[in-house]
């Protein structure tokens, strides 16, 4: 909330009408011009629109507009939008000073669009400015002396979308009129109530309850009072808007209620027309649109960019979401043997195992990987059981702090380990991170795809790695060969993994597609130190030297697991079939993923994976950029994320507060002061119909309106009463006060 127009009120009650006055008198605003001030007003709304500039929306809700809108995106009164010569229909409005021009609203391509409404109220500003210093003087001459007589003729009242002229109800309500039109209806004809919170003669019977604002036990003389239907409104007399400023604008005639006026209000009570800066009118923090680095990435079209995210990302996240929150019932709970409860964690959820043959069958101990829940915070963690397993000794608790420390984006982090008797044995329990939606290198790249019609060949697969086509490797039973590039980017995950691992004094033991994760492009070492565990040796006399020499082995195993890789075949590590399969190697890929794999099976030389790096050469940089490229792609979806986040977030408010049966035993609280005004913004959100009845569904005109009224714009708004019988013209900012007051009323009852 901005304190600078709600500044607390020290006698009347904060929620009145009145008190919202008196803070704005003490306010030193700029001012604006009557006419040129409701110009503003009836341009950046869609009551202004004629139905046939109202243009049907796609079924998904999408703007359609925005291919012939080139700025879209621009912010909210950007100024170079005033000179892109899209705007003349506003400019002719604003010259004619007749805000009633329909032609502000068209688009490049004559439809109305958000962005026609965005230009029409930033051109109106510009216009503005050049207004004020021609009819300057005019106006303060006008307004010193016959403001009462000039009104008049513009007096109308805005009923049911038509317009009337009329004269004022009361010369000494101080109402100023406007003349407008609204060919869109803010309330539906189905659900008309007499529920006008305004002014409007007889034709608004009461539905507020009399205790909507308590009426002070003064008031000053510059404050009109008026009881509708029990609630009572307070608007500047005709004398004090006088007084205060020539040009001020206080209260539309009949149902028209003009709040904002006194925002307007010159301090020194003059004429000085000092427009509203397009900045102060709307500090906007809207998503301004993809980059253009981003889009060229996306394979969408750049309507599609701007509001999905690639279909790739939004699959990926939702695989994941979907796999996370999977759960067995209680049956399938008791089918599996799996207790309720494991230490801290619950819910356990098997992971799928493929029965595997891994290249290294050291770990025989039987084992089993569930998803888990931790019982405390709710997150969700990977466990590796071991079962029937003891510990030895605890000094291997030195080793799995070792590798509780060991942080890499690459290798699965170990978090704590314990025994349990849960599963009904003695078993070993090693949690790990969780990262859903992963699957084993062996999966991925080592299991036959599944045959289309039931027939299997017999020269493919694993019964015949290498076999009679003279081009066999190009396609291999687990599928064609992979490209180099692919094998490079795992080569790169793998050896910076290793490296971390041999740099913190440690060794994986474990170095096999089966231990090896992929999610999405991400490779991991997963269940690291389970060996270090399962095979631990107390009696050991030199710790180091036996992890240099598994070391040793975890680079073998490397070279081994590439060779595969680039054969597509586990079959082709094999002792009998290593120099094949390099000769094939050879002929399908270059000379540097042979010397690497020849290095890593070298083993009458000590080897170090940071000799590697060199290998990975200038490749290294291709890695990065992706990287970098995908980091741009996501942040451009986390910035859309954001804002619909801060949207959702308005919008539960809003909710929470609209048509709230009961609070506080009030059951019509959140019908009437100004919580009466949330009310009929929904309405103008949603339930906008064209003039001749059509819903009227603009995703840009409900994010746009939402924005404003998250910033707190001094931008006018029109409100009808469902019954179409008043209008009442509120800023964004006032509606954003009334907005957090109410939610702050029922967030204090409901800490109550
Ligand atoms: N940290 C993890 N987060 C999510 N899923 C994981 C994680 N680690 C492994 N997985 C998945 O769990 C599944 C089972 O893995 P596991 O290593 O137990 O396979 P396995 O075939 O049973 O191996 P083993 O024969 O050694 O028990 C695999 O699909 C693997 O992708």
């Amino acid at each position: 909330m901005d304190p600078i127009f709600y500044s607390p009120s020290n006698v009347i009650p904060s929620e009145s009408k009145l008190a919202t006055y008196m803070n704005r008198q003490n306010v030193a605003t700029p001012t604006y011009g009557m006419n040129a001030g409701f110009s503003l007003l009836s341009l950046d709304s869609p009551l202004s629109i004629k139905k046939s500039q109202v243009t049907q929306q796609s079924p998904e809700f999408i703007p359609t507009r925005i291919n012939s809108s080139p700025n879209f995106y621009s912010p909210y009164h950007n100024t170079p939008m005033l000179n892109n010569g899209l705007n003349g229909g506003v400019a002719n409005a604003v010259n004619g000073l007749t805000p009633t021009s329909s032609t502000s609203n068209k688009s490049v391509n004559g439809t109305p669009s958000m962005l026609g409404l965005q230009k029409a109220t930033a051109a109106v500003v510009a216009q503005q400015k050049q207004l004020q210093q021609k009819h300057h003087q005019q106006q303060q001459q006008q307004q010193q002396s016959h403001l009462q007589q000039q009104q008049q003729p513009q007096h109308s009242l805005i009923n049911g979308g038509s317009q009337q002229q009329i004269g004022p109800p009361n010369a000494n309500q101080g109402y100023v009129g406007m003349t407008t039109t609204t060919p869109l209806k803010g309330g539906r004809s189905s659900l008309r109530r007499n529920d006008s919170p305004s002014s409007i003669g007889e034709k608004s019977p009461p539905r507020i309850t009399p205790h909507a604002s308590p009426i002070p036990t003064t008031l000053p003389a510059s404050v009109h009072q008026e009881n509708v239907g029990g609630t009572v409104y307070f608007y500047p007399t005709a004398n004090h808007t006088t007084a205060q400023s020539s040009s001020a604008v206080g209260l539309g005639a009949g149902g028209v209620v003009d709040t904002v006026a006194s925002h307007h209000t010159g301090q020194t009570g003059g004429a000085s027309l000092t427009p509203v800066q397009p900045s102060i009118l709307y500090t906007g923090h809207v998503y301004p649109g993809p980059a253009s680095n981003v889009i060229t990435m996306q394979p969408k079209t750049q309507l599609e960019s701007a509001f999905f995210m690639p279909d790739e990302m939004r699959s990926e996240v939702l695989s994941r979401n979907v796999i996370s929150n999977l759960m067995l019932d209680a049956s399938e709970t008791a089918q599996h043997a799996l207790p309720l409860e494991v230490d801290n964690y619950h819910s356990l959820y098997p992971l799928e195992a493929l029965p595997v043959q891994p290249l290294h069958a050291k770990l025989t101990l039987p084992s089993s990987t569930y998803k888990a829940t931790h019982s405390t915070t709710g997150i969700k963690y990977c466990l590796r059981r071991l079962h029937g397993f003891r510990l030895q000794s605890t000094k291997c608790m030195t080793v799995v702090e070792m590798w509780k420390k060991l942080q890499h984006s690459n290798v699965v982090q170990l978090r704590e380990v314990f025994t349990t008797k849960a599963f009904g044995d003695n078993s070993l329990v090693l949690v790990y991170d969780y990262h859903p939606n992963s699957q084993t290198l062996l999966a991925k790249y080592f299991t036959p795809p599944p045959e289309s019609n039931g027939y299997n060949d017999p020269f493919q697969g694993e019964a015949r790695p290498f076999s009679h086509k003279s081009n066999l490797q190009r396609t291999t039973g687990n599928g064609p060969l992979l490209p180099e590039a692919t094998i490079w980017a795992i080569i790169m995950q793998l050896t910076a993994g290793l490296r971390a691992i041999h740099q913190a004094g440690l060794a994986c033991r474990s170095l096999d597609p089966t231990k090896i994760i992929v999610t999405g492009k991400r490779i991991r070492f997963s269940f690291s130190g389970t060996s270090d565990i399962a095979q631990f040796d107390p009696n050991v006399a030199n710790p180091l030297a036996v992890v240099s020499m598994h070391q040793q082995e975890d680079l073998t195993a490397l070279g081994r697991l590439v060779l595969a890789l680039a054969c597509k075949c586990l079959q082709s590590v094999q002792r009998d079939n290593v120099q094949s399969s390099i000769e094939m190697v050879s002929r399908h890929y270059s000379s540097d993923l042979r010397n690497f794999i020849v290095y890593l099976f070298t083993t009458t030389q000590r080897r170090s994976v940071t000799d590697l790096m060199p290998m990975i050469g200038a490749r290294f940089y291709t890695q990065l950029d992706a990287l970098q490229a995908q980091c741009d792609m996501q942040e451009d979806e986390l910035a859309k994320e954001m804002e619909n986040g801060r949207l959702y977030r308005i919008l539960v408010k809003l909710n929470c507060i609209n048509e709230r049966p009961d609070f506080n035993l009030d059951c019509t609280w959140s019908e009437i002061g100004d919580r009466y005004m949330l009310k009929l913004f929904r309405d103008f959100l949603f339930h906008s119909v064209t003039e001749d009845g059509r819903p009227w569904l603009d995703h840009a005109h409900i994010v746009q309106c939402l924005n404003k009224l998250d910033a707190g714009s001094l931008e006018r708004v029109q409100l009808m009463s469902r019954d179409e019988q008043s209008v009442l013209i509120v800023t964004y900012a006032e509606l954003k006060n009334c907005l957090d007051k109410a939610f702050s009323e029922l967030l204090a009852s409901a800490a109550s």
